[in-house]
C-alpha cells in the first residue's frame, strides 16, 4: 500500500509540469551517437510517448551520422568532412539517403509504435516536409549536395499533433527541381524548431554537454551565452560535430525558440529530467 500511496504522489508532483507544458512543442534531435544505443534508444522513446500522452507535442528529428559512415565504408567510400559537415558526392547521396529515410527513419516510427505510441514517418519516402537550397559554402570547400532548410511545411507537422501522434523526420531536405539533399542534423531540427515556434528544442547527444576538456565530462559547462559559446569556436575548445551543434542553437535563440539543450541521450530518462528538473542535466545555451 505504501508504495502505491508512493507512486500516486509522484503523478500528482508531476501535475504542476504537466500543466506548465501541456501543448507546447518540443523539437527533439536524435544524433547518431544515440541512435546506436538501442537500450538509450528505448528509454528516450518512452519518454517521448510519455510526453505525447500527457498533452505535450514532442516533434522528432534525427542525424544516423555513425550509421551512414558504417555503409559507406561497406561500399568502399572513405567519409570526408569539413567543419562537422559531411562532403556528399553522387554516391555519398545515395547512401545518405538510404541509411537516413530508408533504415533509421522507418525504424524510429516502427519502434515507437512497438512501444505503444503513434508515430509517422516524414521523409520524401512518404511525406517530406523539409524543403531547401544547397548550402553555400566558399569555392574551395564545396560541399556537394548539403541542403539547407529554408522552408518547412508546419501544417502537415501540426496536423499529426494535434491528431497525438509523433512526427519523425530524417535530416534532409528537398530543392525546387526534387534534387535531394543530405542537411546537418543539427540545423534540420533548428530549422523546424523555428518554424513550429517550439517552446523547446533539445538535442541529445553522447556527451553530457560542452566542456571546456572535449574528454572530461566534469568540465561541463551548465549555462553558455551566446558570446562564450563563439569564443569556444573560435579557439577550438569546441570542435567536430559540437560545431554545428552549437551553431544551431546560436542561431536558433532569439527566433522565437525560448529554450535550447544540449543533453546525454544516455543518461535515463534525460528528456524528462530535462523538462522537470530546475537546474536541468545539459548545458543550457542562452543570449
Ligand atoms: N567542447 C566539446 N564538448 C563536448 N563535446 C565536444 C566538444 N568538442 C567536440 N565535441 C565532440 O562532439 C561530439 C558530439 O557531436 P556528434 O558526434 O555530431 O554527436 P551527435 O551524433 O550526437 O550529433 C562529442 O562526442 C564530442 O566528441
Ligand atoms: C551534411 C551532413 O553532415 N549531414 C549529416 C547528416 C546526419 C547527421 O547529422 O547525423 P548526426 O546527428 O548523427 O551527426 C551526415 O551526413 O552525417
Amino acid at each position: 500500500m505504501e508504495e502505491a500511496i508512493a507512486k500516486a504522489n509522484t503523478l500528482i508532483e508531476a501535475m504542476g509540469w504537466i500543466r506548465q507544458f501541456r501543448g507546447t512543442t518540443t523539437v527533439i534531435k536524435l544524433g547518431g551517437s544515440v541512435l546506436e544505443d538501442e537500450l538509450a534508444l528505448m528509454h528516450i522513446l518512452l519518454d517521448v510517448i510519455f510526453m505525447e500522452s500527457v498533452g505535450m507535442r514532442p516533434v522528432l528529428v534525427h542525424g544516423g551520422g555513425k550509421a551512414i559512415n558504417r555503409a559507406l565504408a561497406e561500399s568502399g567510400i572513405e567519409p570526408n568532412f569539413k567543419r562537422g559537415r559531411r562532403v556528399t558526392d553522387d554516391a555519398t547521396l545515395k547512401v545518405v539517403e538510404k541509411v537516413l529515410a530508408g533504415d533509421l527513419n522507418v525504424h524510429l516510427t516502427q519502434e515507437i509504435e512497438r512501444f505503444g505510441g503513434r508515430a509517422m514517418n516524414l521523409s520524401f519516402l512518404t511525406t517530406n516536409v523539409l524543403f531547401g537550397q544547397k548550402l553555400e559554402s566558399p569555392e574551395d570547400e564545396d560541399l556537394g549536395f548539403v541542403g539547407e532548410v529554408t522552408r518547412v511545411d508546419r501544417n502537415v507537422i501540426e496536423g499529426l499533433t494535434y491528431t497525438d501522434q509523433v512526427p519523425v523526420m530524417p535530416s534532409m531536405c528537398e530543392g525546387p527541381d526534387g534534387q535531394h539533399y543530405n542537411v546537418n542534423a543539427d540545423t534540420a531540427a533548428m530549422a523546424v524548431a523555428q518554424a513550429l515556434g517550439a517552446e523547446k528544442l533539445v538535442f541529445l547527444s553522447d556527451v553530457n554537454g560542452v566542456r571546456r576538456d572535449k574528454d572530461d565530462p566534469d568540465t561541463i559547462i551548465h549555462s553558455l551565452s551566446s558570446d562564450e559559446a563563439r569564443e569556444l569556436i573560435r579557439s577550438g575548445v569546441i570542435e567536430s560535430g559540437m560545431i554545428p551543434k552549437v551553431e544551431a542553437c546560436l542561431e536558433t535563440l532569439g527566433r522565437g525558440v525560448k529554450k535550447v539543450h544540449i543533453i546525454d541521450g544516455r543518461l535515463r530518462h534525460s528528456l524528462l529530467l530535462e523538462i522537470y528538473t530546475t537546474s536541468g542535466v545539459g548545458t543550457e545555451i542562452h543570449l
